[in-house]
């Protein structure tokens, strides 16, 4: 898929680069970008994976030269750049505008004007019925996208999105948070033993994200039918699978900016989404500007479906405790933990 290509990714320090890399270093591409403003979490990438195949570019989306200067001779990008802590987007909402807004605006033009052939953004379900600033952000974000890729005729290049859940262990979730508080001797905080979550591992995340690469149209967004669990089932799953199933659990609510379930795909999205077997494809709104078509001319199949419902974590296929493990066992840290082994989020 990616002989002789070359590729982009910007925040590539993250879970999602590292996810590729591992996939993708020993395959017959010809170079990978990393793209991030972490000097130090790239000379450790360096390390680790000693490749002749990995650049690295210090920069930041922010700024269009950094960005102009790593998009040079690239085929494709995988734009995973973002800042996606919900707490830190909460208080400095402009800071998320100018990295997931602002960000993708410059990484999108400045990949339309090397030419390069395909751009895959990663959004996430909290851009959704946002209810947060990061959420937001990224509602944005595919705004942005989708505006970019209407005027992309004549064009050399494709750009479509991803909208993933909650990554099963990335830093600073909620998984690895337990295992440390089981670790400590202290009870699990459990926020709303009813609240529901997608559960995705980062192969689920970057096979999406490939999918979305094969299979793009331009605006398009692509998530993936996923399984959902409450809380309270990954708490007892997890317990379970550390050999704990007594240990306590604290209900303390619902944090800031949480929501009780989360949707992948909005009502209106399900009733113009193409079922693509383990995927969703929602293409974009093909009206063009006249503004008579967009506010005077309506659509049936709309009002049809607008009745209908929203792909969420509260109706989709629903986990017990036995399949929350499972899922789980997927996961080399839980894997290693079960065996009883000690094993960190950097063993994932
Ligand atoms: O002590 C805790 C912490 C979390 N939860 C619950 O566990 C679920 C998952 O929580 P995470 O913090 O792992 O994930 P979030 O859905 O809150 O969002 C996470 O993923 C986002 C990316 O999509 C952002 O990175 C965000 O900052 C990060 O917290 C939620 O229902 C949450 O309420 C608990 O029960 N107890």
């Amino acid at each position: 898929m990616f002989k002789n290509k070359k590729l982009l990714i910007t925040g590539g320090t993250g879970s999602f680069g590292n996810a590729v890399l591992n996939g993708l270093l020993s395959s017959d591409v010809t170079e990978i970008r990393v793209f991030s403003r972490d000097e130090k979490k790239q000379d450790d990438m360096r390390k680790r994976y000693n490749s002749s195949k990995l650049q690295f570019y210090i920069g930041d989306v922010r700024d269009p030269r950094s960005v102009a200067a790593a998009m040079r001779g690239v085929d494709y990008v995988f734009h995973a750049a973002a800042l996606k802590q919900v707490p830190s987007c909460e208080f400095h909402p402009m800071e998320a505008v100018r990295t997931n807004v602002l960000g993708t605006e410059n990484v999108l033009a400045e990949a339309v004007a090397a030419g390069v052939k395909r751009v895959v953004c990663l959004s996430t379900d909290k851009a959704v019925y946002p209810i947060n600033a990061m959420g937001i952000s990224k509602a944005m974000m595919e705004k942005v996208m989708v505006a970019a890729s209407r005027n992309l005729e004549g064009s050399a290049t494709t750009i479509c999105g991803t909208r993933y859940g909650n990554v099963m262990a990335s830093r600073g979730s909620v998984i690895p948070l337990f295992i440390e508080q089981v670790r400590a001797g202290k009870p699990i905080t459990i926020t709303d033993p009813f609240m529901t979550r997608f559960m995705m591992t980062l192969p689920d995340a970057v096979d999406l994200v490939l999918y979305a690469f094969q299979h793009g149209n331009n605006g398009d967004i692509f998530v993936q039918k996923a399984p959902a669990a409450t809380v309270e089932t990954l708490a007892k799953a997890m317990l379970e699978l550390m050999g704990q199933p007594k240990h306590p659990i604290h209900i303390i609510g619902t944090r800031h900016g949480e929501k009780l379930y989360e949707a992948l795909l909005a009502r209106e999205e399900m009733a113009c989404a193409q079922d693509m077997g383990d995927y969703y494809r929602v293409p974009p709104d093909g009206r063009d500007l006249n503004y008579a078509k967009f506010v005077e001319q309506g659509d049936q199949k709309l009002t049809q479906t607008a009745h209908g419902e929203d792909y969420n974590s509260h109706n989709t296929r629903r986990l017990d405790v036995e399949g929350m493990k499972q899922l789980l066992l997927k996961l080399p840290l839980m894997r290693r933990i079960a065996a009883g082994e000690y094993a960190t989020t950097e063993d994932y």
